[in-house]
């Protein structure tokens, strides 16, 4: 097994886009399974620079954030576009899908059931410009004409969303067929069909 180790809760979270990438690019890790009551003992949490997980081991380096522990696969795995100018689009892509993921998180969990149908009722304002940037761009990536770590970010939530309104991605060709082209790249395919994938629930509090 290779130098990379992932400790996390028994969920795909904020680590769905990082083992998609992972598995995109050939590489094993081991994963460390946190379950919530060991958690809330709290000796864990205080030993992680921001009381949070995801923490990502890569040998003697020791990484907390999702997006940081992306760009730094990004940067070991040529996934970070071909120039400065494609990192800082890359960049700014992936901070994109993070504005989108925070808002799927706040609905998931403290609006879930006051707030879903509402929710994917305005879904389209924020698919319309992952859209256009993969309709304008025509490579099949938000950036350049390889994958980068925001293509895997943007693929994971796509794939959320996909259990919480299975027509979401109806109006959005290009969307669709990124997820179609994504899904069926050999060693993601074999990562999404895995039991260790299917077996872990999207979010930690059972909804989805
Ligand atoms: N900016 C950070 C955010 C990390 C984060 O939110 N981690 C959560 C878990 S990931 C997530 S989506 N949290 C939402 C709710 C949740 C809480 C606990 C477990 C699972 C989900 C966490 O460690 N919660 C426990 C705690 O703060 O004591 C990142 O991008 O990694």
């Amino acid at each position: 097994v290779g130098p990379y180790t992932i400790t996390y809760f028994a969920v795909r979270g904020r680590c769905g886009a990082l083992r998609i990438m992972l598995a995109d690019q050939g590489q094993e890790w081991k994963e460390v399974v946190v379950d919530f009551p060991e958690w809330m003992k709290g000796t864990l949490k205080s030993t992680c620079v921001f009381g949070q997980l995801p923490k990502f081991q890569d040998g003697d380096l020791v990484l907390f954030q999702s997006n940081a522990i992306l760009r730094h696969l990004g940067r070991k795995h040529d996934a970070y576009g071909k120039d400065g100018d494609e990192a800082a689009l890359v960049d700014m892509m992936c901070d994109g899908v993070e504005d989108f993921r925070l808002k799927y998180v706040k609905m998931i969990y403290q609006e879930y059931d006051t707030g879903k149908d509402t929710y994917i009722k305005d879904l389209p304002n924020h698919l319309d410009k992952f859209e256009a940037v993969l309709a304008k761009n025509k490579t099949g990536f938000l950036v350049g004409n390889k994958s980068s770590f925001a293509d895997y970010n943007l693929f994971d939530l796509l794939l959320n969303h996909l259990v919480l309104s299975s027509t979401c991605l109806d109006s959005f060709p290009s969307l669709k067929s990124f997820v179609e082209k994504m899904s069926a790249r050999p060693k993601i395919k074999a990562f999404l069909d895995s039991e260790a994938y299917k077996k872990l629930p999207i979010n930690g509090n059972g909804k989805q």
